[in-house]
């Protein structure tokens, strides 16, 4: 026998060992892609698609949708539709974080803060950030709106001025244009300060946070599925500068720690969040949970959680109106009929504003920001629709399925605000709870509350003053485009339009 033969014999032998092994071991398993050796399902996942939200929801209509998926040295089980979401986002034993790959070099490979964090520091990070930020006015309409409309004036004085700068009325449009200023109304909330917008410091800051989300891309992600390799190419991998981008932004929340610490009053006189973390630390309790390191991932959490995500839709939405002007009018005639006069938009006000609730619901739905939840995993072996999913099995959720799923959805390819609306207008609350986009459960998304609120004013007041136009034969590159950069979270791409101000 030569060489090659054996070969051929030795692999032959090994892949049906491998197979025969994985068919006993999965009986139970949910269905799923052919396997194979090493790479799993990954081919079956790389042919459907580029984009492992859209190749996992393909494979579901094949598989089902709750899916096992094989990637790698990553045991996966993909939930596809609303109904075995929620199967999983209540079942108490799927509420912990994955917390290999990328994750672990953000952390430190500790268990830290609150969106990565698991167990009792989880739980009591999350409860104690809850019940502070409340105090603080978050949560509660009527400070929000304040704080949402402070920072609101000082972007539309920012947007204006930059405006008048111009020669013409187009400008190119990115989702930094929002970033910093959707950023003030958090900050403000966390540690009692604004920045000013315009400051390149925090601008370079946001770009870093951006860098690290596009960076990772959840389940189809790399540093998931063959961990080894960020070990062995940190470069390559892109390892290198995530955490370069996590250093950086480490050292920014710990100087906001430090001004904070030298303040002789925090304790007596908290006026922040952060204040009255450091108090916290000062007594000593429960050392392992109330500590610096603890108190920055939190700030941290924050930041990146509320940086990204609200501006990315708001981007988004400035896009979809462009590019459909009939939706624009809708909006336009809505806000004339509700606000003749300059009043101040205010969370109250929502009920006066259908079209402009239902347009933001979509948006968060065609965006899906999030196309996936950030990975759980089981902490027993559960069962799901009379299927066994082992222990330590990773929990992915495929918001952006739920989003586009045609049996929910009817056309779910076509931007249609409508589809919110009941026949007489009103918001069809039924509807309304089929988008998924903060997620489910006890992990649900703890600022979806402020974020909401943040969408609705700086949207409905930046039409209420500006329309937006598409540049007829402006530079093909900048045409407003639905096609997002991808990433852990979906960024929309600058965009050139010509800007109108209304009366
Ligand atoms: C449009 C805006 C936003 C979207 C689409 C969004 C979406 C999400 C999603 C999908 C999750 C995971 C939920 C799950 O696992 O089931 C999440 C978690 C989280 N979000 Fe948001 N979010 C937004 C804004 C914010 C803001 C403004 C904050 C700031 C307070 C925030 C803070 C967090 C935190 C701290 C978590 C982790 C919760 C936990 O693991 O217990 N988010 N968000």
């Amino acid at each position: 026998m030569d060489l090659f033969t054996i070969f051929l014999v030795f692999s032959i032998t090994f892949i049906i060992w491998w197979d025969t092994r994985e068919r006993r071991r999965s009986t139970r398993f949910p269905p799923g892609p052919p396997r194979l050796p090493i790479i799993g399902s990954l081919l079956s996942v790389a042919f459907k698609s580029s984009i492992p939200s859209i190749a996992f929801a393909k494979l579901a209509k094949i598989y089902g949708d709750v899916m096992y998926v094989k990637m790698g040295s990553l045991d996966a089980v993909v939930f596809s539709s609303h109904e075995a979401a929620n199967e999983i986002f209540n079942h108490d034993k799927a509420n912990d974080r994955v917390t290999a790959g990328f994750v672990a070099d953000r952390n430190m490979d500790q268990n830290m803060g609150i969106i990565w964090g698991n167990g009792e520091i989880w739980q009591t990070l999350r409860r104690f950030t809850i019940r502070t930020l409340r105090d603080f006015g978050f949560g509660k309409a009527a400070s929000m709106d304040v704080v949402i409309n402070e920072e609101l004036t000082k972007f539309l004085e920012h947007f204006s001025n930059k405006l008048n700068q111009k020669t013409e009325d187009i400008m190119v449009i990115s989702k930094e244009f929002l970033d910093l200023s959707v950023l003030n109304v958090l900050w403000r909330l966390v540690t009692g300060k604004s920045f000013e917008l315009g400051n390149d410091r925090l601008e370079h800051l946001l770009l870093l946070s951006n860098e690290f989300i596009r960076g990772s891309k959840n389940g189809g992600d790399i540093s998931l599925t063959f961990p080894v390799l960020r070990e062995w190419f940190p470069e390559w991998t892109g390892r290198t500068r995530q955490r370069e981008c996590i250093k950086r932004l480490c050292d920014f929340c710990r100087e906001a720690v430090n001004e904070h610490r030298q303040s002789d009053s925090y304790a007596t006189d908290p006026q922040s969040f952060i204040d009255v973390f450091l108090a916290k630390i000062d007594q000593n309790e429960n050392k392992y949970i109330f500590n610096d390191e603890q108190l920055i991932y939190t700030l941290l959490d924050l930041l990146q959680a509320g940086a990204d995500t609200s501006s990315n839709t708001l981007t988004f939405a400035l896009v979809y109106l462009t590019l459909h002007p009939d939706k624009q009018e809708n909006v336009h005639k809505e806000l004339d009929a509700a606000f003749p006069s300059d009043d101040v938009i205010t969370v109250a006000m929502k009920s006066k504003l259908p079209y402009c609730t239902a347009t933001l619901l979509e948006t968060q739905r065609y965006s899906s920001v999030l196309p996936f939840a950030p990975n759980r995993e089981t902490a027993e072996d559960i069962k799901v629709k009379n299927y066994i999913i082992k222990k330590g099995t990773a929990i992915i959720i495929n918001l952006q399925a739920m989003h586009f799923d045609e049996g929910v959805w009817g056309d779910p390819h076509v931007f249609r605000p409508e589809r919110f609306l009941t026949r007489d207008g009103a918001i069809d609350k039924r509807k309304a709870e089929l988008v998924v986009g903060f997620g489910g459960g006890r992990r649900v998304c703890l600022g979806q509350n402020l974020a909401e609120s943040t969408m609705l004013i700086y949207f409905t007041t930046f039409f209420k003053y500006f329309k937006l136009e598409r540049v007829a034969g402006g530079n093909g590159k900048l045409a407003p485009s639905t096609v997002p950069v991808l990433g852990l979270v979906y960024s929309p791409r600058p965009f050139e339009a010509k800007i109108i101000c209304r009366g």
